[in-house]
């Protein structure tokens, strides 16, 4: 493989802008595939891929080549050059990489390889609190697997079009797609594609939605015609699932403390012809008294560390920070005290997040059991869904019912 310049000086602002100026590597991924309209697909996935792949071995790739944050120009372009090492790639000779014997960085490898930290690439905080939380072994085992970049899962919008419609649609775009058992609604690409720019996508025909992720509105158990309430619904992932699920029948209301994540889910549900969502902000606790006793459902897909999603995220490992975690388990307690209120008795509610960790899942729900809000709720199952079991991301999900 030849390294091209501009594609390569894209890699290293990309980095710079995340790791020094705290940007998203989503954003700086988008930012930077708008640098030259020229570049072809294989171009526009070495930029993307890299990115990503560094951000994800940052602290390995920092490690070996003995440099700290904030890394200046040179220290990033050091970090390339471990990158290309171990790639094997050949470093190319431009002055901004410095001559490394590639004998030296495969060392230094192998000698933090025996420490799971480095090994790993995690901060020490977040490597010890999960341990701590998981256990030595499953840790290991959950944190490989969260480095291995998501596969694209696409769900069918069972609202426009079939599971083989679909697929028979994106294979006209030499898309080609497979189908996942135990996931009705899912189907795998088999190479990663830019499927937004597919006309499937610009009509609606399908979301690009984890595996897991597709598990938690189907575990809501909703029936067209029911009236649902998807309490923390941001741009409607699940929102959209459940209201395929209903067939458009009935009412969902989506709610959230953010206007603008409701605001493209206004643009979601358009595109996906999903006409029975009602969109309320959450400004004040009268929102939610309003609703009190009426909902037939209502799901939580609560706010949380998202420790499942590494996958697709790898920016959170550096992100993240355990005060954060700590409150947002305080908020997690408080949304099931407070949200639950709107279930009528009988009704069934899923508290979920897509967090890896006990102490966000089955210790929350255990938690609201016990208190006084949580009193005639009683826990019909749940689901740990782990990434190094399923290979799909990190997910968790209750079901409860009001009696
Ligand atoms: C896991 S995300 C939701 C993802 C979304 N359900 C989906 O499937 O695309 C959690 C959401 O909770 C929202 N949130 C945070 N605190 C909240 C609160 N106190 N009440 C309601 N929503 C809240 C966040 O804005 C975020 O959109």
């Amino acid at each position: 493989m030849r390294l091209h310049r501009n594609l390569t000086y894209a890699v290293i602002d990309s980095i710079r802008d995340v790791f020094n100026e705290g940007e998203y590597a989503g954003k700086a991924v988008e930012k930077a595939l708008k640098r030259d309209k020229r570049w072809g697909s294989r171009d526009r996935k070495f930029v993307a891929e890299t990115i990503y792949e560094i951000i994800r071995w940052k602290r390995l790739y920092a490690e070996i080549a003995e440099v700290k944050e904030p890394f200046d120009r040179p220290n990033l372009w050091r970090i390339f050059s471990v990158w290309c090492v171990l790639k094997g790639i050949p470093l190319p000779d431009w002055n901004q990489i410095e001559p490394t014997p590639a004998r030296r960085i495969k060392g230094r490898f192998d000698e933090l390889s025996k420490i799971r930290k480095f090994k790993e690439s995690i901060p020490d905080w977040m490597d010890e609190l999960c341990a701590k939380e998981l256990g030595e072994a499953l840790w290991t085992k959950e944190l490989h697997a969260l480095n291995i970049p998501a596969e694209v899962i696409l769900r069918v919008n069972t609202l426009t079009n079939t599971k083989e419609q679909l697929q028979a649609e994106l294979a006209k775009d030499n898309i080609e797609t497979v189908t996942l058992p135990n996931h009705p609604d899912a189907i795998k690409l088999v190479e990663r594609a830019n499927v937004f720019q597919t006309d499937a996508f610009k009509n609606g025909h399908f979301e690009v939605q984890d595996a897991s992720s597709q598990l938690v509105a189907a575990y809501l158990d909703v029936e067209p015609g029911m009236k649902v309430v998807d309490t923390c619904a941001g741009a409607g992932g699940k929102t959209l699932h459940l209201s395929a699920l209903m067939q458009n029948k009935g009412q969902i209301i989506a709610m959230d403390i953010y206007e603008s994540k409701l605001r493209k889910l206004k643009v979601r549900a358009k595109r996906n012809k999903a006409h029975n969502i009602d969109m309320r902000v959450i400004d004040s606790t009268k929102a939610i008294k309003k609703l009190h006793g009426k909902a037939d459902r209502v799901l939580i897909d609560a706010p949380c560390s998202g420790l499942g999603v590494l996958r697709r995220n790898p920016d959170s490992k550096w992100k993240l920070q355990p005060e954060f975690i700590d409150r947002i388990k305080e908020t997690q307690q408080e949304i099931l005290q407070s949200y639950s209120k709107m279930l009528k008795v009988g009704g069934k509610m899923v508290y979920a997040t897509c967090s890896v960790l006990p102490s966000e899942n089955q210790e929350q729900v255990a938690l609201f059991l016990a208190s006084e809000a949580g009193k005639g709720f009683k826990l019909v199952k749940d689901q740990k869904k782990l990434a190094s079991v399923s290979g799909y991301d990190g997910f968790y999900m209750a079901l409860l019912e009001k009696n």
